[in-house]
């Protein structure tokens, strides 16, 4: 976790000097203070190494000691526990502190950055990196906490509160939408998320603003086994009330397929239940109006719905809808005439061209497998519409609150690093986001301090450190091509059948080959990143590249009155 630094260093953010004559008070012998293990700023090692490194981390944390400075970056051990660390004794123990002054903790970075912009007038930015589960959210949770309590001493207005209260409610509403449950953590970010908080000239809070990234939507349609779907459909569909449950049809997780195949409904640590009332809580506060929320939660039906659509092979082997009562239901919840949805799924119009003019319409029957497809691509579609629709809809309503903008915190929380066993599109993109944080990383830290050395000719021993670009060029180069570029090569080739597509896609990786950081076996890939080797399956690939949206669907989906 590190924050942009304030321009003069050496000031930090030190108490203004006490006057001479002024009487000394007496100082507090704190016996209930407790005892330093190890070193609380790694830079204090005597011998720097990842041995010495981890002891000294390990020590603290065995000791309840969960945060570790490297300088300016905050180190945090993930507990898995609550150590009593977030109550508002100790957040009010960091309020006007230096961070020296105090032991290392989350809450001290937000101090210093509350103290930074408002002393040096500079916009302020958190970045929090780490694999996934090591603790990412809840940092990001604890600043915005943090920052909404002295913010909130900064002034008085109720409007303070009532921007705090909102920026705060986004996080239930988007960790209903946007995290799941994983293998490796049962609240994982399944997208990316930088969150403003804006404050005027007498830095009173006054807007935010949420720019999203990538939403894993592949996750609508399947999980590998235990994991779970988006958390709002395990909340819905447990805790709707009767009158949803009625106009809605809403059934418990097992009897949807979205939300039951990967045979896992329940996690001990979460109670769907109570996070549904928070949702809705949160939804309140944000400012959704009951008609808005209605319409989310029919969307949300009718992707369960769509979820257990169902085609069988008719005579001509050709892809039919098992049970029309399910269509007409999702057909009725969309607001679209249930023979066009079914036309829609079955068929795919395709459109022949002379040159310029238009030429003739085929209605081409699909086969069970392609109709599926088309299915998931519809909840899939109407998912992540709908996602953005949320984040947009709460900005808005920071917007429509919004006075004078003069300086800004950000606080970024992205999905991290992850290996599985079986790893595909969603994770390739989602370690090559975590690849060019580090890139970010290293730049901000290593190499700009180490140039500032060189630059003003202080002696010392270069660290040696892995700079990642090598495996971030492996990733995005365009020339020569890197693996997205292969990808996006093999996409364009025209293939209809996806398995032909993957195999161009396999042929352009040798390319690449080359690249000490990649290793191709046969339909797969080895990719070498900076926290971990990741086996990528090439099947699929171009398929998720792609990610179609049939222009029927589109069309079809254009009737309903919902958009
Ligand atoms: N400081 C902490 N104290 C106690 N428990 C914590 C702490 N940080 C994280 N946890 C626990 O670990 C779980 C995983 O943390 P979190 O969701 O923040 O990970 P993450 O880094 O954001 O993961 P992902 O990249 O998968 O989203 C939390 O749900 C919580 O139970």
């Amino acid at each position: 976790m590190f924050t942009r630094r304030a321009r003069n260093k050496a000031a930090g953010n030190a108490p203004p000097p006490k006057k001479s004559g002024a009487p000394i008070k007496k100082a507090q012998f704190e016996s209930s203070k407790k005892k330093e293990v190890g070193v609380s700023d790694l830079t204090l090692l005597s011998t720097i190494s990842d041995q010495s490194i981890n002891e000294n981390l390990e020590k603290r944390f065995h000791n309840g000691t969960i945060y570790t400075y490297i300088g300016h970056v905050l180190i945090s051990v993930n507990p898995f526990r609550d150590l009593g660390i977030y109550t508002d004794e100790v957040l009010n123990s960091y309020k006007n502190k230096n961070r020296l002054e105090v032991p290392p903790h989350v809450y001290a970075i937000a101090e210093s950055m509350f103290y930074n912009m408002r002393a040096y007038n500079d916009n302020q930015c958190v970045i929090i990196s780490g694999e996934s589960g090591a603790g990412k959210t809840e940092a990001a949770k604890r600043i915005m906490q943090y920052i909404a309590s002295v913010s909130s001493a900064f002034g008085t207005s109720s409007s303070i509160q009532h921007i705090n209260d909102m920026v705060l409610a986004t996080n239930p509403l988007l960790e209903s939408f946007g995290c799941a449950k994983t293998l490796r953590n049962n609240n994982s970010s399944r997208h990316g998320k930088y969150l403003e908080i804006h404050f005027n000239k007498s830095f009173e809070p006054v807007s935010a603003n949420i720019t999203n990234y990538l939403l894993e939507k592949q996750r609508v349609v399947g999980q590998i086994r235990n994991e779970r779907n988006f958390h709002i459909f395990y909340q819905f569909a447990k805790g709707a009330s009767d009158n949803y449950r009625q106009i809605f049809g809403v059934q418990m997780p097992e009897q949807y397929i979205y939300t039951s195949a990967s045979g896992c409904t329940s996690v001990d640590t979460i109670d769907d239940v109570k996070d549904y009332q928070d949702t809705l809580t949160a939804m309140k506060t944000i400012g959704l109006t009951q008609e808005e929320q209605d319409n989310v939660f029919r969307l949300l039906a009718a992707i369960l719905w769509i979820g257990n659509i169902t085609f069988v092979e008719n005579e001509e082997g050709n892809s039919q809808v098992a049970d029309t009562g399910v269509t007409d239901f999702v057909a009725y919840l969309l607001q679209v005439d249930s023979q066009l949805l079914i036309k829609s799924l079955v068929e795919r119009v395709m459109e022949t061209s002379h040159g310029m003019r238009r030429g003739s319409v085929y209605h081409v029957p699909l086969n069970t497998t392609q109709a599926t497809a088309v299915k998931d691509a519809l909840a899939k579609g109407i998912y992540n519409n709908l996602f953005d629709w949320i984040v947009e809809r709460v900005n808005k309503s920071f917007q429509s609150m919004q006075g004078e903008v003069h300086k800004s915190i950000g606080i970024l929380d992205i999905y991290g690093f992850e290996i599985f066993e079986h790893n595909s599109f969603e994770q390739l993109c989602i370690n090559y986001v975590n690849e060019k944080l580090q890139q970010i990383f290293i730049q901000l830290t290593l190499k700009s301090e180490q140039d500032e050395y060189v630059r003003e000719q202080i002696q010392w021993t270069p660290i040696k450190y892995f700079n990642n670009k090598i495996v971030c060029d492996l990733i995005e180069a365009k020339r020569p091509p890197g693996i997205f570029a292969a990808l996006s090569d093999a996409c364009a080739t025209a293939h209809a059948d996806p398995t032909a597509a993957d195999q161009s896609f396999s042929q352009r990786l040798n390319m690449v080959s080359s690249n000490p950081h990649f290793e191709l076996r046969q339909s797969k890939f080895i990719v070498k990143h900076y926290a971990g080797d990741v086996t990528y399956e090439v099947n699929g690939m171009t398929d998720k590249n792609k990610d179609q949206m049939l222009k029927d669907l589109l069309e079809m989906i254009g009737f309903s009155i919902l958009y």
